[in-house]
């Protein structure tokens, strides 16, 4: 077994030397820290990390190269061109998507050219994997916002291989969402759900994933589980964690111990507030030094005790909105530094750069109260890991709502980043914390997070992905498999005198918008008249109009059973009423209630059929049908309560018709006994009916994965098509 990670960027970067050599650097950011963290201690699986080399080289020998380097570390490179990196990585990853999902839709570029170059990068990348996945080896882990076309690909020549898909940024509300166009947000949509399990960090970005779901791909789920066309895909919150041990016990060694005095002799007498980001306009550095100035102007008392340390590690430099935040945050520091500086004393401190680990460490240790005031966060891990890091349970974080760590670290003080006075007031309210007070609370945090920490996250993960290919496989076991199908393919082949039993919508053609538009095809009706020619007696049992059906299949020999079997007729012959005297005296009172909700449900419509009453609400908001249906389904089930009427949730419909009708009436209208072949296919709540009705030694199928009285289940109308031409070719060849 193998983990195949992919992700946009490699854990290390290469850069050239002063000798043009390959110089490999570890890479920034949240991602590459976390699963690095999880890649560091790897035992239990061998494993592949797959991404960009933050090279972006054409020539062939030198591709090898750095393929043959990467290959000691487990990185696989998928080589960019600038041209890729332009309109994919800064356009269409940091243009589009990064603004609109972190909420910043005004700042967000709509560019086709952007989308296309993001769709072609991604099919690169499904590309480059093929040349190294082993489909029942591999466990395939596909990372972040860079790729999210990228595991429907794989699904494409990969029916059995398990992909797991995890957004390291918030999945943004419906309607924010919905700002995308139509067809790239679909596309993401199913791109995603060609994984086995997508995960979030948080309930919230879960929930919006499976409203975006359900509205634009018309896909329900239970219990975070969708069926999407016979797969099904668990959606899942699994908060990412940080490696708690790596941070704490690096928190008590002797070097970082001696570099945290240093720091706290450098800033002597001072309290130190600190605050360490990649550039992003996310992350709300400016809120924070205006928070900080603010608490400098309300609090004068306080100047000359206190310093920030700011630490900004340059990222997206080519994207205009991260230059001009540079600038900002620069032109801030130099307005408040000269605000407020004295002879003595600097009140901001500033690094652009990186701090590596040791330091980071110590700065985390030495510093009072730590900052973090994103104005929108996929989580954040240096809250994470200033908690780890605070080994004497000192310090205050001061902690953004908007941050997705927000929702574990409760004992932080929590604050409206948007709000300069709440930053300010926090600051005052960290330094006015009693000792016990600050180290009760790192105590709940660091439990926390050194109970779920990174290894943790990845080994539930994993799990959870094993689970949901097991429960796959549990649900493939329920369709017919080849063996089966051999088996009915000899009974039919043996037998003399054939009765085949088809329901029409759903199982031999798929749902429409609109039912009208469910005319069989050429094929279909060509389909079901080689079935007549052998000693085959075909039946369209529908709970269509009779007409309709009629019109149809007007030129084929076969028999329909219509409205669920309330009129018959045999092949070339005429209707026939299954029972006389049906009662009709209830249709006008439930079209009137049906009247009622239809006007307050756009797209619903009534269809009023010679013994029963449909309600059709496939066109309608999904959003809304999920707390409008039950209403008028139990408005009904009252209004019906102690009649003989019956009401019925089928696909997409409320139907109420006389409870004595039903498809059981084939067991009536044919002689079964004179059948030594029995075959009835239905997808829908009124084939069981005809299930049941029919002798132990029928054939009966249900189409789709619901639990059923049928022997056996299909997976879909194709499959069922498939079927029936299989079971033609084998009696004529
Ligand atoms: N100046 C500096 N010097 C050294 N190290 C620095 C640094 N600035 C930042 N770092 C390190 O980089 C990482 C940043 O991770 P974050 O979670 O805070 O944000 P990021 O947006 O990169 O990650 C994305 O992925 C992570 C993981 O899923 C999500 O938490 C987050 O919301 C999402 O945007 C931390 O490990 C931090 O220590
Ligand atoms: O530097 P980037 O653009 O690869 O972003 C790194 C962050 O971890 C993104 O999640």
């Amino acid at each position: 077994m193998r983990i195949v990670i992919v992700s946009n960027r490699l854990p290390v970067s290469i850069t050239k030397d002063k000798k043009n050599n390959n110089k490999f650097q570890k890479s920034a950011g949240g991602l590459a820290t976390s699963i690095g963290a999880y890649t560091e201690k790897i035992t239990e699986l061998s494993y592949t990390w797959v991404g960009w080399p933050g090279i972006g080289t054409t020539i062939k020998s030198e591709q090898d190269e750095i393929t043959d380097s990467l290959q000691n570390i487990h990185c696989y490179p998928v080589f960019l061109t600038e041209k890729e990196m332009d309109k994919f990585y800064l356009g269409f990853c940091n243009r589009t998507i990064w603004p609109l999902f972190h909420y910043f839709p005004t700042i967000a570029s709509f560019k086709k050219e952007y989308y296309n170059m993001y769709k072609s990068v991604n099919l690169k990348f499904a590309k480059a994997l093929s040349n190294i996945i082993n489909e029942n080896e591999d466990i395939i882990w596909v990372h972040d916002y860079h790729l999210m076309l990228l595991p429907s690909l794989l699904r494409q020549s990969y029916p059995t291989l398990a992909i797991g898909f995890f957004l390291h940024i918030p999945f943004p509300a419906y309607e924010v969402f919905q700002l995308l166009p139509s067809q790239w947000r679909i596309e993401i949509i199913e791109g995603l759900l060609g994984a086995d399990l997508i995960g979030f960090h948080t309930h919230e970005y879960t929930d919006n994933f499976l409203r975006a779901t359900l509205r634009f791909a018309g896909l329900e789920n239970h219990l975070g589980v969708i069926n999407n066309k016979g797969r099904l895909v668990k959606v899942g919150t699994h908060p990412i964690s940080i490696d708690y041990l790596k941070f704490s016990k690096t928190a008590k060694s002797p070097s970082v111990i001696s570099k945290t005095q240093e720091i706290k002799n450098q800033f002597k007498n001072k309290k130190i507030l600190f605050s360490v980001d990649r550039l992003d306009y996310t992350k709300g550095i400016l809120n924070r030094l205006l928070g900080f100035e603010y608490f400098l102007d309300k609090y004068p008392a306080w100047r000359e005790s206190i310093t920030l340390i700011i630490v900004v590690v340059p990222s997206r430099i080519g994207v205009f909105h991260y230059q001009q935040m540079k600038k900002q945050i620069d032109e801030t520091i130099g307005r408040i530094n000269g605000k407020f500086s004295t002879v003595e004393w600097t009140p901001i401190v500033y690094k652009f750069g990186s701090l590596d680990f040791e330091n980071l460490v110590s700065f985390y240790s030495a510093s009072d109260i730590m900052l973090v005031t994103p104005l929108r966060d996929g989580m954040n891990l240096v809250a994470k890991e200033f908690i780890a890091s605070k080994q004497e349970k000192n310090g205050v974080l001061i902690l953004s709502e908007m941050a997705g760590s927000a929702k574990e670290l409760l004992e932080a003080l929590i604050i409206n980043p948007n709000s300069i006075e709440e930053i300010g007031e926090a600051i005052k309210k960290a330094l006015d914390m009693s000792k016990e007070e600050q180290s009760q609370r790192i105590e709940k945090m660091q439990e926390r997070i050194s109970r779920y920490n990174v290894f943790r996250w990845v080994s539930d993960y994993l799990n959870e992905l094993n689970k949901t290919t097991l429960l796959q496989k549990q649900m493939e076991s329920q369709f017919i498999n080849q063996s089966i199908e051999n088996q009915i393919i000899s009974e039919y082949a043996k037998s003399k005198k054939r009765l085949i039993m088809l329901d029409y919508d759903g199982t031999l053609i798929d749902f429409v918008n609109s039912p009208k538009e469910a005319v069989p095809t050429k094929e279909l009706i060509h389909l079901i008249h080689r079935l007549t020619q052998e000693n085959n007696t075909i039946v369209i049992v529908s709970g269509r109009d009779k007409d309709t059906l009629q019109q149809w299949f007007e030129n084929l020999n076969i028999a329909i059973v219509a409205e669920h079997g309330a009129f018959y007729k045999y092949p070339n012959s005429n209707w026939k009423l299954y029972q006389n005297n049906i009662d009709k005296s209830w249709k006008n009172a439930i079209i009137n209630i049906l009247k009622l909700y239809s006007d307050r449900l756009p797209g619903s419509f009534i269809e009023n059929k010679t013994f029963s009453i449909v309600f059709h609400y496939r066109n309608t908001d999904p959003q809304t049908q999920s707390t409008f249906i039950p209403e008028l389904n139990g408005h009904l089930q009252n209004f019906v309560a102690n009649t003989n009427l019956k009401v019925h949730k089928g696909n997409k419909i409320l139907e109420i018709k006389p409870a004595n009708i039903g498809k059981h009436c084939v067991a009536e209208i044919f002689n079964l006994k004179s059948y030594d072949f029995m075959l009835a296919i239905g997808d829908d709540y009124t084939d069981e009916d005809m299930f049941k009705a029919l002798p132990e030694n029928a054939i009966t199928i249900k189409v789709g994965e619901i639990s059923t009285l049928a022997k056996y289940n299909i997976k879909s109308p194709q499959h069922v098509i498939k079927l029936l031409e299989k079971l033609i070719n084998t009696t004529v060849s």
